[in-house]
């Protein structure tokens, strides 16, 4: 294989590189053409002592082989003298290399404070002070690489290290957070828990294993994660006789105790088992605190039940089971919804109207009016209170997508009025990949009368194969697979939303974090928040309300979409539309990605708009 992996022009700085592994990281660094700062205290495996004939033989070996060396003498206390080093004999500094350590291995029971003080400084603070010294440099001149050096005593404990362990677990927490720190400045910090015989493991293995274990079968590895091309950033790896591998973090699916009760020692117990069990298929790895913290926030909807809740039918078994019919039957609060003119406008300013756009934006146009799109607005609290956590298996709401919605008119909403909107399930879906559940919501005015219907369907990920039915019932329109026709589009309408078009939209009701937190959007798996489904739904509602009804708030009979994509706000999207007999079928484009984004869609007119087929233009 060729040694391609060179580095030339850089300078790396190994810590305690007198001999073992430290001597092997700068041989190797310095075979590839990189100028190596040897450090070494020169003093023994137990930190006593001090002289500088250690470094100065490696420096020799390095030149000797026509490499480029310097050694240094410094406690690693004083990495910024370490790094002073580099930079008065080559100029720069790239490569930290975290080596030097001693042990003082004696049981908990008879270590004195000297001996957990004199391992932190030199593991802990050691570190610290060599990377402290070169991160302004790596910053400045975007590129770094770090490693430390961790142990496996570290990460699983070992007899007689409670200081080593201690500190070396320390080494992690400290990589991971200088990973993310470093990341945008192109700065690389990995940790590696070595095996090799060296000064320190001679007190620990026996000799016909040591002799297996060479320094130079970790090296490789650390010259890898050093490489301007490895994009590899806060991992831990296990190293040693030819073996790599990488670490992470599992956690058992636990169990989430309601949050408005008093926790008792006796009901941990009681669920001892399921917060224990790694092998129920609900374990994950969490990689940050973020995903970390999703399971907590997840249980924030934890709320025990009442009385009458408690009476319901379990819908979700023991064994993650999901019983449709049961969850048909159960009833949710109702949620009442007040709007004026002005949560008109938002709506309509959220779904991208201008301010040139009177009918939309301004109470006094005689044209005045909400696209009919506003249905789903005064719907929606009464759809978010259902307790999704009772009736989906595994429900995590970073992991839900608005998958489709459906839209039924009844009568034309006034331009101020009270509405009611009652929740109900209509279907419970397992697609495998994810589940798909469908809630309706029925809203009435205060007469009682009948406003409009709204099915939400949403997209778990991750959460099927629940042992569910795959396919739901027809219900006509709200079902409607809406296939386009073999021709040209009749009408075709671009917009560019705007880069704030999230922040704005969420002002009608929907605050998921998705939307405009991006830390949130990346649990979801996204690099930036995305825009809501129903805001696209409302641009496009808004391009045929435009087109085809004549400013008639009462001309769509139904709507509905299916969202194929994600949105990210600032995208352009193109809206085309097919008229055929009362339906105008359409579907939706974001340009920039040439990706259908609203598909299987269609608004069933009715009144005066349903008569003429032509786009107003
Ligand atoms: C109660 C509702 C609450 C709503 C609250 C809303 C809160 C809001 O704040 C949240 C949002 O606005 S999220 C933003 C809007 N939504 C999106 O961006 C989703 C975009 N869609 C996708 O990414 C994929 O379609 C995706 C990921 C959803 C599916 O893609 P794939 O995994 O590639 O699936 P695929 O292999 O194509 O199909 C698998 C089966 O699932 C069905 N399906 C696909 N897309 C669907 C969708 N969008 N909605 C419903 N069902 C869908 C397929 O038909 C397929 O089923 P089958 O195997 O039976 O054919």
């Amino acid at each position: 294989m060729a040694d391609n992996l060179r580095f030339d022009g850089r300078v790396v700085v190994v810590t305690g590189a007198g001999g073992g592994l430290g001597k092997s990281h700068s041989l190797f660094f310095g075979s590839r053409g990189a100028s190596v700062v040897v450090n070494d205290l020169g003093g023994s495996h137990t930190g006593e002592g001090a002289s500088s004939r250690a470094a100065d033989l490696v420096v020799d070996e390095i030149r000797a082989a026509g490499g480029k060396a310097v050694a240094n003498y410094d406690s690693v206390l004083d990495g910024d003298k370490i790094i002073e080093t580099a930079m008065k004999a080559f100029g720069r500094v790239d490569i930290v290399i975290n080596n030097a350590g001693i042990l003082k291995d004696v049981s908990f029971a008879r270590m004195t404070d000297q001996q957990w003080d004199a391992i932190f400084s030199v593991h802990v603070d050691g570190a610290y002070k060599v990377t402290k010294a070169a991160w302004p440099i790596f910053r400045k001149q975007k590129f770094g690489r770090v490693i430390n050096t961790t142990s496996a005593a570290g990460i699983y404990g070992n007899f007689g290290q409670a200081n080593y362990s201690a500190a070396k677990l320390a080494l992690v927490g400290f990589t991971r957070t200088l990973a993310l720190e470093g990341k945008k400045d192109n700065i690389h910090c990995n940790v590696i828990a070595p095996i090799a015989a060296s000064r320190m493991t001679e007190t620990v293995l026996p000799p016909d294993m040591l002799a297996s274990l060479k320094p130079d079968m970790v090296t490789p590895l650390v010259a890898y994660l050093c490489h301007e091309e490895t994009t590899e950033n806060g991992s831990l790896f296990e190293v040693g006789a030819g073996y790599v591998g990488k670490l992470r973090w599992e956690r058992t699916g636990g169990h989430g105790f309601p949050i408005d009760q008093k926790l008792l020692p006796e009901q941990i117990a009681e669920k001892w088992d399921k917060i224990t069990d790694f092998e129920d298929g609900r374990a994950t790895h969490p990689d940050s605190t973020t995903e970390s913290m999703e399971s907590i926030i997840s249980n924030f909807e934890n709320i025990s039940k009442s009385d009458t809740e408690a009476a319901r039918p379990n819908v979700i078994s023991e064994d993650g089971k999901v019983n449709v019919e049961a969850a048909k039957a159960l009833t949710f609060p109702s949620e009442s919804f007040s709007y004026t003119e002005r949560d008109v406008i938002l709506y309509n300013l959220g779904i991208g109207a201008k301010r040139t756009d009177l009918h939309l934006v301004y109470e006094n146009s005689e044209a005045f009016t909400a696209v009919p799109t506003f249905g789903v607005i005064p719907s929606f609290a009464a759809m978010n209170g259902v307790p999704f956590g009772e009736i989906l298996p595994s429900f995590n709401p970073m992991m839900l997508l608005h998958g489709e919605q459906y839209l039924e008119i009844i009568r034309p909403f006034p331009a101020n009025a009270k509405l009611t909107s009652t929740p109900y399930v209509v279907d419970i879906l397992d697609k495998g990949k994810g589940c798909v559940a469908t809630i309706g919501v029925k809203t009435t005015d205060e007469e009682g009368n009948d406003i409009c219907v709204n099915e939400f369907t949403m997209f778990i990920r991750g959460a099927g194969n629940f042992g569910g039915k795959k396919e739901g019932i027809d219900r006509g329109a709200a079902t409607a697979a809406n296939n386009l026709p073999n021709r040209k589009p009749d009408h075709v309408v671009t917009e560019k939303t705007g880069e704030d078009q999230a922040a704005l939209y969420r002002l009608s009701g929907d605050w998921n974090p998705l939307h405009i937190d991006p830390e949130m959007a990346a649990v979801g798996g996204f690099e930036i928040p995305i825009l809501h489904g129903l805001c696209s739904f409302g641009i496009a509602g808004k391009h045929i309300f435009n087109a085809y009804c004549n400013n008639d708030p009462n001309s769509f009979k139904n709507i509905k979409v299916r969202f194929a994509k994600t949105v990210n706000p600032g995208e352009t999207l193109e809206t085309s539309m097919w008229r055929e007999g009362d339906k105008v079928l359409f579907q939706v484009r974001a340009i920039e990605r040439d990706a259908i984004v609203i598909s299987n869609a269609a608004v069933e007119l009715q009144g005066e708009a349903s008569k003429s087929s032509k786009p107003k233009l």
